[in-house]
């Protein structure tokens, strides 16, 4: 049980936090979306109410260096348990590296399965060194590994990315990954590329958005069944100069020989899914692992032996194997104020939803409370998000705003995905509109707010569209292509997050404190201070500076 805080009874009304997600701050002005949009609800905001800003990267939400930009995943756990945990990335380079990822069960299990009867091992994962959802040194390292305990034959399958990373950065990986490969292979050791797609295209979709992504992956990776090439080099070439789409777009391909797929999936093979980030390796998980699939027609459903790097789903336990014990969150938000009665209202787009629920919860799927919890999922548009920079941001308000005058929620979250899914399609224009469309619908919430009586904290999960060209890591401003226009950039950023607190309630009584080493896990206790509640202790402190 939470204690009550003695100096003040918390606020009467609702207490609404707002996530925009992947809107930074930076004082730079060349490409941030942020700052050049329209936005005259956050200006006066930032002008009128308490506001700081948080850390939201690195090793603030646990990445393993300074260096690693933030991301959903950790963003949302670190707002949603009020702890910085060890988050995958950190725990597969320690598993790796202290050797316990070969030690344990999963691996050999996978390993033993193709070693005894010489089926094939299959990789397939994010390739890329973006860190959000894989590393390529960690497939690297395993591939090694494999061939070292006598496996003979491997067989590679690449989600292009260009999200996490620079846009058509894919052959700065291919090409060498490939001479990585052709050291290795060797007699008794065939070792190859065998399909491949934009991640954006197929396979890695999520929240069951748009189940068809992964059917098309399944139908690369397991049935060998698409457009071949020769190479993975010569697929990307042929299919950029076709397309003009940048890696995280590209189509689907498979690379054959004498018109024979090189590796599709069959009976009694391993397969490894090497992302350690579960919102868009559960699907294919699914595909592979469920008896009674219906999503849609898998033709061949092998049985191999699958693995993921990590669990991606603590209560419903997707996949049955994993190769590395997910960071262990407990403690959250939604566990002690579930334990406290304090009825809660958890809100996005379909694209954004689990990050509210699933990720804030510490990467459970399931509710701690049928009763006093409501979690809500706009459906998201499945066209380019340049088209529509919308989104459904206008639909999220309508509805938050409906529920929150029947007066049920003590706490209520939401997440406007904007910022961040325009962001990543490296579109600058579409950015402005996306963050303008997220300022109107704050305009629109806060009424509301107001009326019942509430407080807001607006804030973000990490930087976006805050950086919309990429910087040169030499003269640390936009870079530039030579005929002066600038590179578009589609990753998040290092920058912190707006922290506002919207109070008209308490007649100033309530200040952020200034001068602090802020992140995104200090967000939860300030909740519980504003409901009129001390904070667990294990959590991080709260920002409140509470008057009188
Ligand atoms: O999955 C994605 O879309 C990107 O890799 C990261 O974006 P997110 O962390 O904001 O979801
Ligand atoms: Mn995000
Ligand atoms: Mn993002």
């Amino acid at each position: 049980m939470l204690k009550r805080l003695n100096n003040f009874e918390g606020i009467k009304g609702p207490v609404v936090v707002v996530v925009m997600d992947g809107v930074g701050v930076t004082p730079n002005l060349v490409g941030n979306a942020v700052a050049n949009a329209h936005t005259p609800t956050l200006k006066r905001l930032m002008q009128t109410y308490p506001n700081i800003t948080l850390k939201a990267h690195g090793t603030a939400v646990g990445m393993p260096s300074d260096e690693d930009m933030g991301n959903s995943e950790v963003g949302h756990n670190a707002l949603g348990s009020g702890q910085v945990f060890e988050q995958g990335a950190a725990l597969v380079n320690q598993a790796i590296a202290s050797g316990k990822l070969f030690a344990q069960p999963t691996w050999r299990k996978i390993v033993d399965n193709v070693r005894d009867k010489g089926s094939t091992l299959h990789f397939l994962g994010l390739f890329s060194d973006g860190n959000v959802h894989s590393h390529v040194n960690h497939l690297m390292a395993m591939i090694k590994r494999a061939k070292e305990e006598g496996v003979g034959r491997v067989r590679v399958h690449i989600l292009l990315d260009g999200r996490d990373v620079p846009e058509t950065s894919a052959l700065d990986y291919v090409n060498p990954f490939e001479a990585f490969l052709a050291e290795l292979r060797g007699p008794g050791f065939d070792v190859a590329i065998a399909s491949g797609g934009g991640r954006m295209n197929i396979t890695m979709d999520r929240y069951e958005a748009n189940w068809s992504m992964v059917e098309k992956g399944w139908r690369i990776h397991v049935l060998g069944e698409g457009r071949q090439f020769a190479s993975a080099a010569e697929a990307i070439e042929t299919l950029r100069a076709e397309t003009k789409a940048i890696d995280q777009d590209l189509p689907p391909f498979v690379i054959a020989k004498d018109g024979k797929p090189l590796g599709p999936v069959n009976h009694g093979d391993s397969v490894v899914f090497f992302n350690f980030r579960g919102d868009r390796a559960i699907e294919i998980s699914r595909a592979f692992e469920d008896k009674a699939f219906d999503k849609f027609d898998r033709v061949r459903h092998p049985n191999v032996v699958y693995a993921g790097m990590l669990e991606y789903d603590g209560d419903l336990h997707i996949p049955s194997n994993f190769l590395v014990p997910p960071p262990d969150i407990q403690h959250t938000m939604g566990e002690y104020f579930c334990a406290e009665g304090l009825t809660q209202l958890a809100i996005s787009e379909t694209q954004k939803y689990g990050h509210v629920t699933y990720f804030w919860n510490g990467n459970r799927s399931g509710k701690f409370s049928d009763t006093l919890e409501d979690y809500v999922e706009i459906p998201s548009d499945i066209i380019p998000f340049e088209q529509r920079p919308w989104m459904k941001a206008a639909e999220i308000t309508d509805e938050m705003i409906r529920r929150l005058e029947t007066g049920k929620y003590r706490f209520a979250r939401c997440n406007y995905a904007n910022g961040d899914m325009v962001g990543h399609t490296g579109n600058y224009d579409a950015a402005l509109i996306a963050v303008a469309t997220v300022d109107l619908q704050l305009t629109r919430l806060l009424k509301v707010v107001d009326r019942l009586g509430g407080v807001a904290l607006i804030t973000a999960d990490h930087g976006n569209a805050d950086e919309m060209y990429e910087i040169s890591k030499k003269t640390k401003k936009p870079d530039q292509n030579p005929d002066g226009s600038y590179k578009a950039k589609t990753a998040h950023t290092l920058n912190p997050v707006p922290f506002i607190l919207y109070d008209n309630q308490t007649k100033g009584r309530l200040d952020l404190t200034r001068g602090n080493d802020y992140g995104l896990s200090n967000v939860a206790a300030t909740v519980a201070n504003l409901l009129g509640f001390e904070a667990p202790e294990m959590w991080d402190r709260s920002t409140l500076d509470i008057k009188g």
